[in-house]
């Protein structure tokens, strides 16, 4: 039987930090977006964070105007991001938690904890025809309640199994994979639509591909380095043949 395809969404936020870096427009973004779809993503993760520290509101504008594939726009729940998503119109709001202090997204948004705030504002994307993703632990309790909001999607955030294999924490790396496996087979069953991402490299976007209920890895920060040395989309290229290699064994 042949495997179910597996998309891959390239986030292209570090571009803009390293453009950030110096103020100005380049490195641009948007060329980012263009060079990953051309070299074969199957669409562009950005996220607005509320501090801009790396996408800006005019970013967001010009790839929903000037790239051909989905956009998926990462943001956190709060009432000035539901306007600007609602007046953007990407294809898919992915909403995750977000600290001023953090360095990244440490962890999955905490949906049991926020159900009530959480389900008006699902319904509104819902309303204004955005597919909503919900960037959640691998938690059972998180995942049935994600299936209870009635958001379509969810994504599973990787980082601690990640960080675990890179760090060689063996014991640790394997708990966090169990959870993400399990995790996986619990959504499908719910009904969810299956994503992960965050800190995939190779080798991790490789084993994770196997899975077969997941359908989109959403991957930037180690993308955005490797493209420094091999260009992004011989980088692109390589992510794609890591997945299909992972994909061909699921
Ligand atoms: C939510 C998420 O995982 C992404 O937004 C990604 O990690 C890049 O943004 P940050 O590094 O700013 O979290
Ligand atoms: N949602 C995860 C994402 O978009 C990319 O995360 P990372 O690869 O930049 O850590």
């Amino acid at each position: 039987m042949p495997a179910t395809p597996l998309r891959l969404g390239v986030n292209v936020d570090h571009v803009a930090t390293l453009r950030n870096a110096r103020g100005g427009r380049n490195p641009d973004p948007v060329r980012a977006a263009l060079i990953a779809i051309e070299a074969g993503a199957d669409g562009i993760t950005a996220h607005l964070r509320e501090d801009r520290r790396h996408i800006r509101d005019e970013d967001m504008a010009r790839l929903k105007a000037e790239i051909s594939k989905p956009l998926n726009f990462e943001m956190a729940a709060t009432d000035d991001m539901l306007r600007i998503s609602l007046a953007t119109k990407p294809h898919a709001v992915c909403l995750v938690p977000e600290r001023r202090q953090e360095v990244t997204t440490e962890g999955g948004l905490d949906v049991v904890g926020q159900h009530n705030a959480l389900a008006p504002f699902i319904a509104r994307l819902n309303d204004g025809g955005i597919r909503v993703s919900l960037f959640i632990a691998a938690d059972p309790a998180q995942i049935e309640m994600a299936a209870r909001l009635r958001a379509p999607v969810i994504e599973i955030h990787t980082g601690a199994w990640c960080d675990a294999v890179v760090d060689g924490r063996t014991e640790k790396a394997e708990a966090e994979w169990q959870r993400i496996v399990a995790g996986a087979k619990l959504a499908k069953a719910a009904g969810l639509e299956v994503h992960a991402g965050h800190g995939l490299d190779y080798a991790t976007a490789e084993k994770i591909a196997g899975l077969p209920e997941i359908m989109e890895l959403n991957i930037g920060y180690y993308m955005i380095g490797e493209a420094l040395f091999v260009g992004l989309a011989e980088t692109v290229r390589s992510m794609r043949a890591a997945m299909d290699r992972g994909r061909s064994r699921a």
